[in-house]
């Protein structure tokens, strides 16, 4: 590394190392979403999961979160193992380094969309940066909805919501699982936008499961898995490039 730009070194830094195996159920009835999974994310990258329905996708992504317990191996995020970890440090290293934005918005009911954004921060004990909460509510187009409660908004306004509340404590990593499923594609592509940039401009290491390949042409790389292993790798991506590596998988 002699030589190498500080800056550039900690780009370089591995921040989560992933070596896992993933069984749902016993005896018969058994799955194993996860054949033997290995792969590593560098700090400051975005990468996309890409694959087959059924192939392991959102277990994976849950594993790396751990939001899911590995059946065997490791999960190392920033030298830690979270493998090993208490449900109370889990939750604490969740809390205070990670951002997640599922489908399923999580948003609760009874907050209005300004409260619902500012949750994890405040739970986190941290205070948010007004500017980049502003910014963040104007380029995803929530200014006018600040005070409705989620009910009230629209299934690609909840996602919105969920992606500001995501990134307003500038998480180290984000996890997202198909962040623009709900979406038209300008908000969608606001949403890529938002997470290029968060990985772009604050290092920010971004795990993105898709289906899109307009999706994942955003990413640094795609890993595709089939059949609970990682069969391909794409640096780069286009969505052509995308589109060609799924229909080898597929075919
Ligand atoms: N809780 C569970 N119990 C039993 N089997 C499960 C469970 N969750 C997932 N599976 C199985 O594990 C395998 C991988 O599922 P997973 O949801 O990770 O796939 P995926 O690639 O994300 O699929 P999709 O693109 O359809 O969302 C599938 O065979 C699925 O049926």
């Amino acid at each position: 590394m002699i030589g190498t730009p500080p800056d550039e070194r900690v780009r370089d830094q591995v921040m989560i190392a992933a070596d896992v195996v993933k069984t749902y159920g016993a005896g018969d009835g058994a799955v194993t979403a996860l054949r033997g999974i290995s792969a590593a994310f560098t700090r400051g990258r975005f990468t996309a999961i890409m694959g087959p329905s059924g192939s392991g996708k959102s277990t994976f992504l849950h594993c790396l979160a751990g939001l899911d317990t590995v059946t065997s191996g490791t999960v190392v995020i920033d030298g830690v193992d979270i493998t090993g970890l208490s449900r109370t440090r889990l939750t604490e290293l969740r809390r205070d380094r990670m951002g997640f934005v599922f489908q399923s918005f999580n948003l609760l009911p009874m907050l209005t969309a300004a409260e619902n954004i500012r949750l994890t921060g405040r739970l986190a004990g941290r205070h948010a940066d007004r500017r980049w909460f502003d910014t963040l509510v104007d380029a995803l187009g929530l200014r006018e909805r600040l005070d409705h409660r989620p009910a009230e908004l629209s299934g690609g306004q909840q996602q919105r919501v969920a992606v500001a509340r995501a990134l307003l404590t500038r998480p180290e990593v984000v996890f997202t699982d198909e962040p623009t499923g709900n979406l038209d594609s300008r908000s969608g592509a606001e949403v890529l936008g938002f997470l290029r940039t968060a990985v772009d401009s604050y290092r920010q290491t971004v795990v993105m499961v898709t289906h899109d390949p307009v999706a994942a042409a955003h990413a640094d790389r795609v890993l595709f898995l089939a059949d609970g292993t990682i069969l391909d790798e794409l640096a780069a991506p286009t969505i052509d490039a995308v589109h060609a590596r799924m229909r080898k998988l597929e075919g």
